[in-house]
């Protein structure tokens, strides 16, 4: 991938290539695209340097990126720092209040903060928010249903689900030169911080702000079957047999779910793409080749 972008390619292909992009450009014109950047997607700075170009360019384009980040590896070698093991039940990190205020630290402050001034180095005019920036996300204590088993839940402590999503800042910041780049923490009635997976909140916030695309950004060539090959597009009856046969785990669960209800509210699509892929969201977004995993509503 790294020496393809020192190939010679013709100038005349150069210009074709750009020219190409102009359907797209004109399509994705003034729309919102949600973008969640996975935690694991994060990890070579090369990419995330082309991924912050991208973003910078969609923008100059006429279009309407809105960044929300995970960080959950950047979050696992903190706590690993200070003497704490990661848990996770199906997807959910078990947060208690000392993880909390990692979890806070690394996302609002070390993620954030990094991606915020890649983007603006870029020519970018990216800026930071987190659930409680101008009421954002409400959120309340997650009771975590056993994806097997209904009437079994899971207590995973000061984990968050959204309880309702004001998009009045984003909605401000995306209409002028912003781009929002937004932490998965959310703030609970008792004035508590709450640690949402970063998946959860991308999802619904493509459904509020009535995006046009939601593009999920991770560390596989997309959802992969039983015998490890891509899986370019899944109704909800295939995903709930990949659920029932155990093909999906681990941090799957959430990004899965959390896609297939954003394709269920009116979210027109929604892929799951490899982030280790140079330029992944340039090729999604404003060519025709399919990259990644589309989930469809039905
Ligand atoms: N069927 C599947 N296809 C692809 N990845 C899967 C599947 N089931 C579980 N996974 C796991 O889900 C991970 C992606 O989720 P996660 O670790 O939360 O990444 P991110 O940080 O991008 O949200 C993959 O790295 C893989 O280990
Ligand atoms: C509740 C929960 O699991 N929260 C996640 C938030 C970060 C996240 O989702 O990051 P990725 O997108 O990189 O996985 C966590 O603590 O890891």
């Amino acid at each position: 991938m790294s020496n393809l972008s020192n190939a010679y390619v013709p100038p005349q292909l150069k210009a074709e290539i750009l020219s190409d992009a102009l359907p797209y450009i004109q399509k994705f014109h003034g729309k919102t695209i949600v973008v969640k950047y996975g935690g694991n997607a994060m990890t070579d700075e090369k990419l995330q340097r082309a991924f912050a170009r991208d973003v910078v360019l969609l923008k100059l384009v006429g279009m309407n990126p809105v960044i929300v980040h995970g960080g959950g590896p950047q979050i696992g070698k903190a706590l690993k720092k200070v003497g704490k093991e990661s848990e996770f039940i199906q997807g959910m990190r078990v947060t208690d209040a000392e993880t909390m205020e990692v979890v806070e630290w690394v996302l609002c402050g070390q993620v954030q903060g990094d991606l915020v001034t890649l983007i603006n180095s870029f020519g970018g005019q990216a800026v930071g928010l987190n659930g409680k920036d101008g009421c954002l996300i409400k959120a309340k204590r997650l009771r975590l249903r056993d994806y097997q088993n209904p009437d079994k839940f899971y207590d995973v402590g000061q984990v968050g689900e959204i309880e309702s999503i004001n998009p009045a800042v984003v909605k401000a910041l995306q209409d002028d030169a912003f781009i929002p780049v937004i932490s998965p923490v959310g703030l609970g009635e008792d004035e508590l911080a709450y640690n949402i997976n970063a998946d959860v909140v991308a999802g619904k916030m493509a459904e509020v702000l009535k995006a046009e695309k939601l593009v999920m950004l991770t560390n596989t060539p997309g959802v992969l079957d039983k015998e490890g090959n891509l899986i370019t597009g899944l109704t909800s009856k295939e995903i709930d047999a990949l659920f029932e046969d155990g093909t999906i785990s681990g941090g799957m669960y959430p990004k899965i779910s959390s896609a297939l209800e954003a394709a269920k509210n009116g979210v027109k699509a929604v892929h799951i793409i490899d982030g280790r892929v140079d330029h992944c969201l340039l090729l999604e977004i404003l060519t025709p080749e399919g990259v990644g995993t589309m989930i469809k509503s039905e």
